[in-house]
């Protein structure tokens, strides 16, 4: 027979949240005898009282450790993360916001029913690149495209190095390579804007268990279905996917700094310099706007620090998408060398 923590005379267990009710998780709970069961926790109030910014909140995908009796579980520590999806609040004072935790894979899904956006692509790659997770390309509804390949490589281009898939949820092309990320105790994360088809892959998968899928939409407003709160499901081979809403929707930089700062870039269409930076070049009709009245001094100042932001997050990018382009050279070169001697040998 084996032991439990209650015969050790304690309570202690380790769970991996897998839907974030706010106040409240659901966690999946590994008992110390091999049994896993499904409750409800929050975090401890000597917990709560350590936590001093959002990032060490509990977020979902996390590991935690918990005490107290099944029923009554308590989260007393988040353990460290592997990779973090992590989105700024560019307007306020840069408080990080975790949308998902431990996520090996993110399937970044563009649906081929319009022509793929670079600038939108590049910006998920850049969060994808940051979590530490790897970022695969899942263009959707491959069935309504008939610019396949012109859209393939479009993505390609853009994504160097990223392995780019077409699928279709209806004919189901290309789903099974997907495959190869989706294997047992890898953690999968699907995302995209809505209506790209994140439930309908998910339904795909869980088969069967659908329902489940379906119970956690409901319409809002206007009719619509979207998806209300977020799981982590685990797939009949053991595979985790959840899914999370495109970076447009959980409001990334803003949404670009063009929509939503397009005064003031209306305004430097004016300036003398093409490249001006609106510090005191002459010339500037953004400066002059501002001593107008025309444009607040204090816009400005945001649009800057978001660019700045912005620059930065591309600089690291492409630092990110160069070295992972040398390892996956060194691998590819390493494999292909192996193969030689494989050869050489049977020879
Ligand atoms: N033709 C075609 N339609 C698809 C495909 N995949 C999904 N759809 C349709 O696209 C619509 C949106 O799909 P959803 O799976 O709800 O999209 P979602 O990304 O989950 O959207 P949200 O829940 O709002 O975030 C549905 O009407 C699907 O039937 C596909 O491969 N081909
Ligand atoms: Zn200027």
């Amino acid at each position: 027979m084996s032991a439990t923590w209650r015969d050790l005379g304690g309570f202690g267990a380790i769970g991996r949240i897998v839907v974030d009710l706010g106040a409240m998780f659901r966690v999946v709970v590994l008992e110390i005898d091999g049994t896993v069961v499904q409750e409800l926790a929050r975090p401890s109030g000597k917990f709560r009282h350590q936590i001093k910014d959002g990032e060490q909140w509990p977020h979902i995908g996390d590991f935690v450790v918990l005490d107290g009796p099944p029923g009554q579980r308590r989260i007393e520590a988040v353990l460290p993360r592997r990779t973090a999806l992590v989105r700024k609040n560019p307007g306020e004072a840069i408080e990080a916001q975790v949308l998902a935790a431990n996520i090996d894979t993110v399937f970044i899904m563009v649906s081929l029913a319009q022509p793929p956006n670079a600038a939108r692509l590049e910006r998920s790659l850049a969060l994808v690149w940051d979590s530490g997770a790897a970022p695969v390309i899942v263009l959707t509804k491959q069935d309504v495209c008939s610019h396949l390949d012109a859209y393939v490589r479009a993505a390609e281009e853009t994504a160097l190095g990223v392995p780019v898939l077409a699928v279709s949820a209806v004919t189901g092309d290309g789903i099974e390579s997907l495959g190869a990320w989706l294997m047992p105790a890898q953690t999968v994360a699907l995302m995209g804007p809505s209506g790209v088809g994140k439930s309908t892959l998910l339904n795909y998968w869980l088969g069967d268990d659908a329902q489940r899928v379906m119970a956690v939409r409901t319409g809002d407003h206007r009719g619509r279905h979207t998806t209300t709160h977020r799981e982590l499901f685990r797939l009949p081979n053991g595979a985790l996917v959840m899914d999370i809403p495109g970076i447009r929707e959980v409001g990334l930089w803003a949404g670009s700094a063009h929509t939503v700062f397009g005064d003031v870039e209306q305004l430097a269409e004016d300036c003398r310099f093409t490249d001006c930076r609106h510090q005191g070049e002459p010339g500037c009709a953004v400066a002059q706007a501002i001593h107008e009245g025309r444009l607040d001094a204090e816009r400005l100042t945001q649009y800057q620090k978001l660019e700045r932001e912005h620059q930065f997050i591309e600089r690291k990018r492409s630092q990110r998408a160069q070295s992972e382009a040398r390892q996956l050279w060194k691998r590819r070169s390493q494999e292909a060398k192996a193969q030689r001697m494989e050869k050489r040998q049977r020879q």
